[in-house]
């Protein structure tokens, strides 16, 4: 008799066809702990399919919730919504065609043969996770990415594309077409071709809700082309419509393996049969590991470099998803599960010593994918009969068992091969699996009020900022203490001005003004103390 081969045979889920493994053996859950469950999952099965078929499933924001129709438009409840998504996959593909043809050509280079993404959350996660995934020597184009609004990032990445600009075509991606780190990567990947003579719009294309700010810029200023998201798709979960779809498919990816993984997922976990629904399976085991209160981490472990941007991809799709303060009754909940991670065995190397001997606040998901390296690149031993694969594989067994040992618990999903198809039915495994799990805890998974916040808050120092400057330009050459700079500007927020001008001060806008600090910290005390001016410009 042996229990943890019992176990390990009971708790093995494996689909020939989608060619996935998911183990959850080492969750420890008790026997009954899955009956238990079952009434609770087969709510969750009803609401599931409720969703699919148009319910208005985010309330709080009166909208469906549609990314399963986009792998499988014949779902969709609306035929006007089936049209938009097999027309928009169309024109997806007949623009990357063009493009790769150079029938769509930049204003003075022979052809594009680079994409410069500018977006940022649901709006880059996917397609960076997918571009770092699937890259090969077969690329028809390389991507970059703007997804933030770092001066010295953009500075970086445009450094890295150098020469190149002139052939690069600019994806200006968001749903809400109003976000503002976008908007800004957009004004410096502009200023940028600008400063080569170059017209921008002669080499960007958009991917945004019909109407929005950004859809209303791309018209004016005539942008090559347009392709449309939908407000029945969620950031998180956009990755297979025009979002995730249209960059793939300039770099070459075969977007509609990517979408037949993602149907052939979506079909195994429609399946109310918890033992055959491994979505199901994952969040139950979410649910036994977190107590359903968030009460462990989840740290995603892929064995494959090619994955490493998995956690960051999900951990938007889980955090922002789960992350709730109310559950649908409107009680304080505080939902949510933590998510981080990057990639083994590297991560051993790292904070797997906390894992093992350290505070039990965790269990870890382990990615593995069976086929250790393309065919054709060999298989070099490093010792007798033993190749780098195999140690992966070992790493990955030692810490799981080690782990184990422990008494800590994890998840393993095994993919037969990493491709755009395996990556497809990954990506809808884990949307199915947080969507089932909030059904579970009762919350909405599709809303985001939290984010609000401190998108409000920046755009509060934003404002101030302008009346700081007006403040300090009305006494110009006189030196102001910081009440005075923050009366002047009307705040009775003095640090929040002082983070301003301390801001203002390492940055002097060049020919304009400069912002001057003053003070010996020894004599006065604090740096609060210190007296500000604005001097004549550097
Ligand atoms: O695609 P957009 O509208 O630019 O939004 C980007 C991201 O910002 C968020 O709204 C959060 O601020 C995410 O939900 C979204 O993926």
């Amino acid at each position: 008799m042996n229990d943890g081969l019992d176990r390990f045979r009971a708790h093995l889920f494996h689909d020939e066809r989608l060619g996935v493994w998911l183990d959850t053996s080492r969750v420890r859950w008790t026997a009954d702990f899955l009956d238990g469950l079952e009434p609770r999952l087969q709510a969750a099965y009803e609401a599931m399919a409720a969703l699919e078929r148009g319910a208005i499933a985010n309330a709080d924001e009166g909208r469906m919730v549609g990314h399963y129709w986009l792998r499988a438009p014949e779902l969709a409840p609306d035929p006007a919504i089936r049209d938009a998504i097999t027309t928009t996959l169309g024109r997806v593909l007949t623009f990357a065609e063009d493009v790769h043809a150079a029938r769509i050509r930049p204003e003075r280079a022979s052809r594009f043969r680079d994409v410069l993404l500018i977006g940022i959350g649901g709006s880059a996660l996917g397609p960076q996770l997918v571009s770092a995934a699937l890259t090969s020597p077969a690329d028809r184009m390389s991507v970059w990415f703007f997804d933030n609004t770092d001066p010295d990032g953009f500075d970086r990445t445009l450094d890295a594309i150098g020469d190149a600009l002139p052939g690069t075509l600019a994806v200006v991606i968001s749903k809400s077409g109003g976000t503002k780190e976008t908007r800004n990567g957009m004004l410096e990947a502009e200023a940028a071709y600008a400063r080569l003579g170059l017209d921008f719009a002669k080499h960007a294309v958009v991917v945004t809700g019909e109407g929005s700010e950004l859809d209303k810029h791309a018209v004016a200023r005539g942008f090559l082309d347009r392709f449309p998201m939908w407000d029945w798709v969620g950031g998180r979960t956009s990755e297979l419509s025009a979002v995730g779809l249209l960059p793939a498919a300039l770099q070459g990816l075969d977007v509609e393996d990517m979408l037949r993984g993602a149907r052939a997922m979506d079909e195994v976990t429609r399946s109310r049969v918890t033992k055959r629904n491994p979505a199901a399976q994952l969040a139950a085991a979410w649910l036994s590991a977190t107590g359903g209160a968030g009460k462990k981490d989840m740290v995603l472990l892929p064995y494959k470099d090619r994955l490493e941007l998995f956690s960051r991809y999900a951990q938007q799709l889980v955090m922002e998803s789960l992350g709730k303060r109310l559950d649908r009754q409107g009680r304080e909940v505080w939902q949510g599960i933590s998510v981080y991670g990057n990639k083994g065995s590297t991560d051993q190397h790292a904070y797997v010593q906390q894992l093992r001997d350290g505070v039990d606040n965790f269990f870890v998901t382990f990615l593995e994918v069976l086929l250790d390296r393309a065919p054709q690149r060999g298989d070099l031993s490093v010792e007798p009969g033993v190749t780098s694969g195999d140690y992966l594989s070992g790493f990955l067994q030692g810490t799981r068992r080690a782990l184990d040992e422990r008494g800590r618990a994890s998840i393993t999903i095994t993919l037969e091969a990493l491709d755009a198809t395996s990556l497809g039915a990954l990506i809808a495994l884990y949307e199915r699996a947080v969507g089932i799990y909030a059904e579970l805890v009762d919350i909405n998974a599709y809303h985001q009020p939290g984010v609000e916040a401190g998108k409000k808050a920046a755009q509060a120092v934003i404002d101030l900022e302008q009346r700081v400057l007006a403040g300090l330009r009305a006494k110009a050459g006189t030196a102001l203490s910081l009440a005075e700079v923050a009366a002047a500007a009307g705040s009775d927020d003095p640090e929040t001005v002082f983070w301003i001008l301390r801001h203002l001060s390492a940055n002097p806008r060049r020919g304009v003004l400069r912002v001057r600090g003053q003070g010996a910290e020894a004599e006065v005390g604090s740096p609060l103390d210190w007296s500000w001016m604005i001097a004549a410009a550097p």
